[in-house]
């Protein structure tokens, strides 16, 4: 092996650049150079090559987003721009691909697989953490990290204020992010994709008039999975307003849950996949995603990742569904019920 190239694809994940630098310093330590490819499959197609060298790495890692560009780049379930990368690949004699990206970039590795005979590995790098085979993946834990600062700091003003807040947090259809911030930031109800069956706006509209009758001076924090209610949480607090007659805040927390530095989880997750990513190519490996299960590094055939769905863990749902009902038996809510 004398070349690879690598790839960051779909949305950029806070430790992409970590991964990359892990990549570039493992593959020069084995004698390989490496090639990046800016905006993930568009920049092979368009040929937007990018030679990477360990000198370049010292100071990527700290950076949120990706030095490296993404894309989403729909064109590319097309054969021919499978061909064309294939044909790119094979102009700069490229032996391997790493890809760094969330389901749909690998299935875009899984698809040019099948038009290009070099080797190709994805590594999990998405906020969404929605990828069966790894229990986590690079962007995840500082997502969370973010949403939970922006969580409590949307929670002051709503307990100087006894405010409720619908608070929307990303995750694609996946309530990875939604559990977690949820637990972290102590919140007092979740709505998930994931949680069977979906309550009723009755019955959410009951629990908040449930806790404002116990805590009438306090404030009520519901974390709302992105894609879930139609509209948004905008359309849901107009509902849950006119059902309960409390003025109920809508507060989607967007993009910044996907920028800023990650954090140190994220970094030492990056550097040990990207790490692992290239002794895979170097024993030969192809089609296959590096993740990490149970604190153990383990490799997963790449179309198992997207093709599998992956559940929320049942035991973080139980500790954040029974936390959030003390809410209204609590010493505090009985003598004032
Ligand atoms: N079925 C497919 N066939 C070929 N290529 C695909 C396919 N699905 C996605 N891709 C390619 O992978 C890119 C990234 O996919 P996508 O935009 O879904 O993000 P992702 O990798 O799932 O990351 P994230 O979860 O962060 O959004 C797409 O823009 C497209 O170029
Ligand atoms: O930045 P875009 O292209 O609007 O994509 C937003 C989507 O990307 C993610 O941030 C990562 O997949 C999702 O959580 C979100 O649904």
């Amino acid at each position: 092996m004398k070349k690879i190239a690598v790839i960051t694809s779909g949305g950029d994940a806070p430790g992409m650049n970590a991964c990359v630098r892990a990549i570039v310093i493992t593959a020069w330590q084995h004698d390989i150079q490496v090639i990046g490819f800016r905006h993930g499959f568009r920049g092979i197609v368009d040929d937007l090559n990018q030679p990477l060298h360990p000198d370049d790495m010292r100071l990527v890692s700290q950076r949120g987003g990706t030095f490296l560009k993404s894309s989403r780049y729909p064109e590319f379930r097309e054969v021919e721009s499978a061909q064309r990368a294939a044909a790119v690949l094979d102009k700069h004699q490229i032996d391997a691909l790493i890809v760094i990206g969330g389901d749909g970039s690998f299935q875009g590795a899984h698809h040019l697989a099948k038009y290009w005979s070099g080797q190709v590995i994805g590594v999990p790098g998405t906020i969404d953490n929605d990828l069966a085979g790894t229990d986590t993946t690079i962007g995840f834990a500082t997502a969370v990290d973010t949403a939970m600062e922006a969580i409590d700091r949307v929670r002051e003003t709503a307990e100087a204020m006894a405010r409720v807040f619908l608070i929307e947090v990303m995750g694609r259809h996946a309530g990875f992010i939604g559990l977690h911030a949820a637990i972290a930031s102590s919140a007092e109800s979740m709505l998930l994709p994931e949680l069977e069956p979906q309550p009723k706006i009755a019955e959410i509209a009951d629990n908040i008039l449930r806790a404002r009758a116990s805590f009438p001076d306090s404030s009520y924090v519901v974390v709302v999975s992105e894609n879930l209610w139609p509209g948004g949480v905008a359309e849901l607090a107009k509902s849950l307003s006119k059902a309960t007659g409390v003025t109920c805040h809508p507060c989607p927390l967007g993009h910044i849950q996907r920028g800023g530095r990650p954090n140190a989880q994220d970094r030492i997750l990056a550097m040990q996949l990207g790490h692992a990513g290239v002794l895979a190519l170097l024993d030969g490996k192809s089609e296959i995603m590096i993740g990490k299960e149970q604190e153990h590094v383990v490799e997963v055939p790449l179309a198992l990742t997207f093709k599998r769905d992956k559940p929320l863990d049942p035991r973080l749902v139980d500790l954040q569904l029974g936390l959030q009902g003390v809410n209204f038996t609590s010493k505090k809510g009985a003598e004032t019920a």
